[in-house]
């Protein structure tokens, strides 16, 4: 399959999911290709005025796996600002986001909702994913997600 990761990081946790994720991708024999999401002049921050430095185009792929963090309870404006530029379509996705405080509660669950609302009627999710940057279980919880984002047959 032709795998697109659409992946929004400034501090490279959610990058660092994405490399193993397309790592195994392509173990499995798909081909992968990353997008980094970048605002203009990216301030961490900033909520209004944010501009997409450039907009990927995710035609011809057979699915498009979708990462960002949590930023200020919710969904990273970069990524949310990228769904706004989606058309109407039935694309097979999945999203993960990364978060820091300790309850999922804090940010993650609601990034997730987000993302589903940003992306109702553009993209079909069959997977979505929270990690907690913070938690002991961390690496365990990566791997979990691992297996199942790259498991596409
Ligand atoms: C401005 C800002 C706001 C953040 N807000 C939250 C938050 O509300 N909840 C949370 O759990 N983590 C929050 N974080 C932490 C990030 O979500 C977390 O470190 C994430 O893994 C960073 O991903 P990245 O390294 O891919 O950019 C925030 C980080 C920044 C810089």
């Amino acid at each position: 399959m032709k795998v697109a990761l659409v992946i929004h990081s400034y501090t490279g946790h959610t990058m660092s999911v994405a490399d193993k994720i397309g790592a195994a991708l392509v173990k499995k024999g798909h081909e992968v290709a990353l997008f980094s999401l970048k605002a203009k002049n990216e301030n961490p921050k900033q909520i209004k005025g944010v501009e997409l430095e450039s907009i990927p185009k995710m035609d011809g792929f057979d699915h498009v796996i979708f990462g960002a963090p949590t930023r200020g309870m919710d969904l990273s404006i970069v990524m949310q600002l990228f769904l706004t530029t989606l058309k109407k379509g039935h694309q097979s996705a999945s999203f993960y986001v990364t978060h820091y405080f300790p309850f999922a509660w804090m940010g993650g669950t609601q990034s997730v909702k987000t993302f589903m609302k940003l992306s109702k009627d553009k993209l079909e999710v069959d997977k979505t994913g929270i990690v907690n940057w913070t938690s002991k279980k961390r690496d365990k919880a990566i791997q979990c997600l691992v297996y199942q984002f790259s498991d596409l047959d």
